[in-house]
């Protein structure tokens, strides 16, 4: 099938270990944290600006590793900047009907997403290609004239808005984040892509960096410079006033085209 994209089983098997199970535990879903960034840390050169990081291979890599997750989870920044499909192009499941295809999920907890009928991830849905997204919102007195246009387009075609408690720092707790999409779309598995803020808020707090079953990152041969998104999250102290670095654990590097993928466990 044209636009369809392929990954060598060569590679496929050395990523295989990091990919959730294939039987699903009762537990939470298991989270895949994955992301493409540069040499300076950089998700892409400025807020607001989609920037192309990954080469072919590991852009194709993405794909391979959503045909393994049941949702895909952005913040609501990215789906501004980068109007994605979040989609999985890979051969095989492309055309094999949108149960095959993972859900996208988008963090907006204050409904700033102006989704509509033209949006690219409607339209990879209304082509059969893709699943309608869920939004996720902070739970409470919406008005309804802010979400009622943006709902009836999710909802037409199978997507939907989902209330989520906020913390005191006005974010859903990763935790809430997992079991919600547990309960109410039966996700077995997610993969978070980006960007900064998800990622930072992701990693910053120990108990949210238990949640992560495997880390994929491409590093792509290139500096962005200052002023680009970063990962670089908060240094949250622990109990002794110390800060104690996260470090990635069964660590792979696997080299693809010009990028190398770095694969870990939290
Ligand atoms: N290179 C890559 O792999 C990727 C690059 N990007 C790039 O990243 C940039 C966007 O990143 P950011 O500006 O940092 O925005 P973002 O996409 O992380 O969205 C930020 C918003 O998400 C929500 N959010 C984040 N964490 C939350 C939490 N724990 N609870 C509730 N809501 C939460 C908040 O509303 C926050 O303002 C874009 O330029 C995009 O192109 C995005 C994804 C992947
Ligand atoms: N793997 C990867 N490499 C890059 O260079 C990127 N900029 C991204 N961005 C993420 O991919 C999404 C776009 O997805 P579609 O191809 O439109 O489905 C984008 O929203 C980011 O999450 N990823």
């Amino acid at each position: 099938m044209s636009g369809t994209l392929t990954f060598p089983d060569h590679l496929s098997t050395k990523i295989s270990p990091y990919l959730p199970p294939a039987k699903p535990s009762n537990d939470l879903p298991h989270l895949t944290l994955t992301f493409a960034t540069s040499l300076d840390s950089a998700l892409s050169l400025a807020p607001g600006t989609q920037t192309h990081l990954s080469g072919p291979l590991s852009k194709a890599m993405t794909h391979y590793l959503r045909s393994f997750h049941s949702a895909i989870l952005v913040g609501v920044s990215t789906a501004v900047a980068d109007d994605p499909g979040l989609n999985c192009r890979i051969e095989g499941v492309v055309g094999n009907g949108v149960e095959r295809q993972p859900i996208p999920i988008i963090l907006d907890p204050k409904g700033r997403w102006e989704v509509t009928d033209s949006s690219r991830v409607i339209n990879t849905a209304k082509e059969g290609k893709g699943r309608a997204p869920f939004v996720l919102v902070a739970s409470g007195n919406w008005q309804e004239d802010v979400l009622a246009e943006r709902k009836k387009v999710v909802e037409r075609y199978g997507g939907g808005y989902i209330g989520v408690d906020l913390d005191d720092n006005g974010r859903f707790r990763w935790k809430d984040i997992l079991l919600t999409l547990k309960r109410e779309l039966g996700v077995e598995s997610v993969m978070v892509e980006g960007g900064g803020s998800v990622i930072n808020s992701l990693l910053e707090d120990e108990g949210s960096r238990q949640l992560v079953g495997g880390v994929i990152v491409t590093i792509a041969p290139t500096w962005l410079g200052k002023g680009g998104v970063v990962v670089s999250p908060d240094r949250k102290v622990g109990g002794d006033d110390k800060y104690t670095p996260p470090r990635l654990k069964e660590v792979k590097w696997i080299p693809m085209e010009e990028d190398v993928v770095l694969c870990g466990r939290l």
